[in-house]
């Protein structure tokens, strides 16, 4: 099956351009004040108009309140909100009950144990999405995990591969784990914040070049 690929924290009408020709198949906006990718709800809807839609809109989050993220919906209209802090499954149920939208968690893969901790999200969250743990950011952080610890894993829900991805790891990191979807963000940049078009695509290329896991 052909790879997903979501290129995220775009915040100019450019790099929106450049991740949608280059085949990403979802695009991510991050709406979290203290991102160096941080986009207002004005931004985040104009950026969004521009979105095909055969390509996926991607909301990420860090523990926004019931309110303000029924406005960021509500302006903003994304087709998935990704909980990138520490929202419960029991929050994430209740955001799939009053809003149409698809919900991702991120886990911050420590060991195989958070692994297992994951299934906490099975009925909350149609997608989980590997990232490495926390550090100065919840998310965004360009570090990548020990892809080992998926070793022999049996996926029951659908996943994502995160954390620290470049053009130069993501055909080893998709052949070695068997990830059905990739997720970019700081590898892809000049500096916080400022996506390289060239680094955009030429990760998206490197997934479609790459052989199938
Ligand atoms: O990108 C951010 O600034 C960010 C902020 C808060 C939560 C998540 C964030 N980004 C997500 O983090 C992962 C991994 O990013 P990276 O490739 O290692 O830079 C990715 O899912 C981003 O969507």
């Amino acid at each position: 099956m052909r790879t997903e690929v979501k290129i995220c924290g775009l915040s100019t009408p450019e790099t929106i351009d450049a991740a949608v020709d280059a085949g990403a198949t979802h695009v991510g906006l991050v709406h979290y004040e203290k991102s160096p990718r941080h986009v207002d709800l004005e931004q985040a809807a104009k950026l969004r108009r521009r979105v095909p839609e055969t390509v996926k809109v991607v909301l990420v989050v860090v523990g926004l309140q019931p309110e303000p993220l029924t406005r960021a919906w509500e302006v903003i209209r994304p087709d998935v909100i990704q909980f990138h802090g520490g929202e419960t499954p029991e929050w994430m149920k209740l955001v799939r009950q009053h809003l149409p939208v698809e919900t991702w968690r991120s886990v911050g893969l420590r060991s195989a144990e958070t692994l297992d901790n994951s299934r906490k999200f099975i009925g909350a969250a149609n997608r989980l999405l590997f990232d490495a743990p926390a550090k100065a950011l919840p998310g965004g952080n360009g570090v990548s995990f020990r892809w080992d610890i998926l070793d022999g894993w049996e996926p029951y829900m659908p996943w994502i591969l995160a954390g620290g991805l470049t053009a130069d790891n993501v055909a080893e990191a998709i052949r070695t784990t068997g990830a059905p979807m990739v997720d970019a963000s700081s590898g892809l940049e000049d500096e916080p914040g400022v996506k390289n078009i060239g680094k955009i695509r030429d990760f998206v290329a490197a997934i479609r070049t790459s052989a199938p896991a």
